[in-house]
Parts: structure tokens; C-alpha cells; sequence
């Protein structure tokens, strides 16, 4: 087991966000955290990257309490990609070679930029390497950020909506590269999405957010009509599109409809 979470609950101030959340994560899986807006999906990733801590419950990386260890030894099993990339006066060679620290002595080793190296390439980014990140586009940035969380070489990588900057190209390319070293190291990914589609493609596991609490979790045959409907309030239908489900909303062609005739009522 690589993620154990048991019991997490989480409150903001006086806001209760999180309610005894629980689900484990083995080695060699790609699970999905998701939900709609403000279910508590990127503070569960905060949790377990020890930036929030639980209000109660505990969340186990293999046999460690996450708590117990120190921010070196979370580094080291752990590589966190935020929504938010930071925007520092670095290259891009040099932001990636950040993500190594945990693993440096004093100086920088042949197996440190053979593997800074290796990612650079896995995700394209020879071009930009002696470009500074602060003058990157959201998409670059964001595989900078992919980049540096896999040089960690990290037992659990969490991201939170790892392609919501990237354009459908590299939407594929960067979760089939998630997929391919989850599944060739024997790691694990957790990631936010909110691309249900994407997600379904891309991902072993699912845990479906409701109120602060998971609706439910499990593999495709949680993504029916009824749960996605339940979670985000909206209805849909499921169609299997090249052997994966894919989830339609119901009367989008309504609202667009509905939209046009309002946007020609007020023009009149
Ligand atoms: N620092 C904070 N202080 C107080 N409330 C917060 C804070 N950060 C988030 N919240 C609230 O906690 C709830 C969960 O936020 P969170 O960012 O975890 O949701 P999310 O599921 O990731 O949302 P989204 O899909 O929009 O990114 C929201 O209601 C949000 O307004």
C-alpha cells in the first residue's frame, strides 16, 4: 500500500470542508479525485502533502504516519504539482533540477542531471530549458511543474489538475507519461480533474466527492448516469466510445439554445 487515508476530516476556520474521508491507493494505480467546485479536492491533496493538517483520521505513506516525518522525508516519497506554479527568476533547467534537492548531497551528481535530463525529454521541453520560467505560458509552466514532481522520483505523486493549462495534445501526452511511470516504477498518482473524460481514460480508480464526503469510489463502474448526476448536479448519459465510458451532459443543445435566444433578446 502506498496511501492510507483513514477517517480525514478538515475545517477552514469554522467551515467544515472534509468529513471522514477514507480510501487506500497500491502501488501501480492512477485514482481520480472527483467532484465539483469547492468539494474539498485540492485541501485533501493538501493534507496529504502535509500543508494542511487533518482535524482528525490519519494518513499513512506506506507504514508512516505522514505527520511523523520530517519535510525532506515527504519530498522524498511525495511530488506535489499545484494548481498554482510558482513564477520565480529561474531557468527552466534549473526549476526542474530543484525537484532533485531531496535527493542531493552539497553537490549535483552524473544521476542528477541524467535524470533532470530524462524528464526534460519525457516532456518535450529541450527548447525551453535555458528560458526563465516567469516569462513561460501556463501550459510550459505547468509541464516545468509535471517535470520537477517526476525527478523527485517520488512513490506517490499528487496533482491537481495537472492539465488545466494544456492544450488536448499535451493534455494526452502528459497523463499518458503519468500512466506509463505510475505503471513502469510501480508508483502511485492521485490527481484532480475535472475533465471527467480525460479522467476515465487515464485512471484505474475513482472517488467520487460529494458535500465533503465520498458519494462513492471504486473503478468505471462507478461512473454512471446516476452518481455523475448526483455529484455535480447535472444530467448526463454514459456511452462506451472505443471500449472507454464517456460521459455526455443531457441537453446541452437546449441550453445553447436557450442561451442564443437571450443573447438575441438583449441585442434587440
Ligand atoms: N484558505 C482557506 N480558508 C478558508 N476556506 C478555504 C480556504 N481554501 C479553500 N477554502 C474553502 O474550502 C472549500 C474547499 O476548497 P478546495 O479548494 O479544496 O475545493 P476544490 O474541490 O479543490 O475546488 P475547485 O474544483 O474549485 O478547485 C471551498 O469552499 C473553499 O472556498
Amino acid at each position: 500500500m502506498i496511501l492510507d487515508i483513514n477517517g480525514v476530516s478538515f475545517t477552514y476556520r469554522s467551515s467544515d470542508v472534509l468529513h471522514d474521508v477514507s480510501f487506500a491507493v497500491q502501488p501501480g494505480e492512477v485514482v481520480s479525485i472527483l467532484g465539483p467546485n469547492g468539494v474539498g479536492k485540492t485541501t485533501l491533496l493538501r493534507c496529504i502533502n502535509t500543508i494542511l493538517a487533518p482535524k482528525t483520521g490519519e494518513i499513512l505513506v506506506g507504514e508512516d504516519n505522514i505527520l511523523s516525518l520530517s519535510r525532506m522525508e515527504v519530498a522524498r516519497r511525495i511530488g506535489y504539482v499545484a494548481q498554482q506554479c510558482e513564477k520565480a527568476r529561474l531557468t527552466v533547467f534549473d526549476a526542474i533540477l530543484l525537484g532533485r534537492r531531496p535527493h542531493m548531497g552539497w553537490s549535483v551528481s552524473e544521476t542528477d542531471l541524467k535524470t533532470v535530463e530524462s524528464a526534460i525529454r519525457m516532456l518535450e521541453l529541450e527548447d525551453l530549458t535555458l528560458r526563465y520560467i516567469d516569462e513561460m505560458s501556463g501550459g510550459e509552466l505547468q509541464k516545468v511543474s509535471i517535470a520537477r514532481a517526476l525527478v523527485q522520483e517520488p512513490r506517490l505523486l499528487l496533482l491537481d489538475e495537472p492539465t488545466s493549462s494544456l492544450d488536448l495534445k499535451n493534455q494526452i501526452e502528459i497523463l499518458s507519461t503519468v500512466q506509463a511511470v505510475v505503471k513502469s516504477h510501480q508508483v502511485s498518482a492521485v490527481m484532480t480533474m475535472h475533465d471527467l473524460n480525460l479522467a476515465i481514460r487515464f485512471s484505474d480508480r475513482f472517488i467520487l466527492l460529494k458535500g465533503g464526503t465520498i458519494f462513492e469510489a471504486g473503478g468505471r463502474d462507478v461512473i454512471r448516469p446516476e452518481t455523475i448526476e448526483a455529484v455535480y448536479g447535472l444530467p448526463v448519459h454514459v456511452e462506451t466510445v472505443a471500449g472507454h465510458p464517456v460521459v455526455i451532459p443531457d441537453g446541452i443543445e437546449k441550453n445553447v439554445v436557450h442561451a442564443a435566444a437571450h443573447e438575441q433578446q438583449h441585442q434587440t
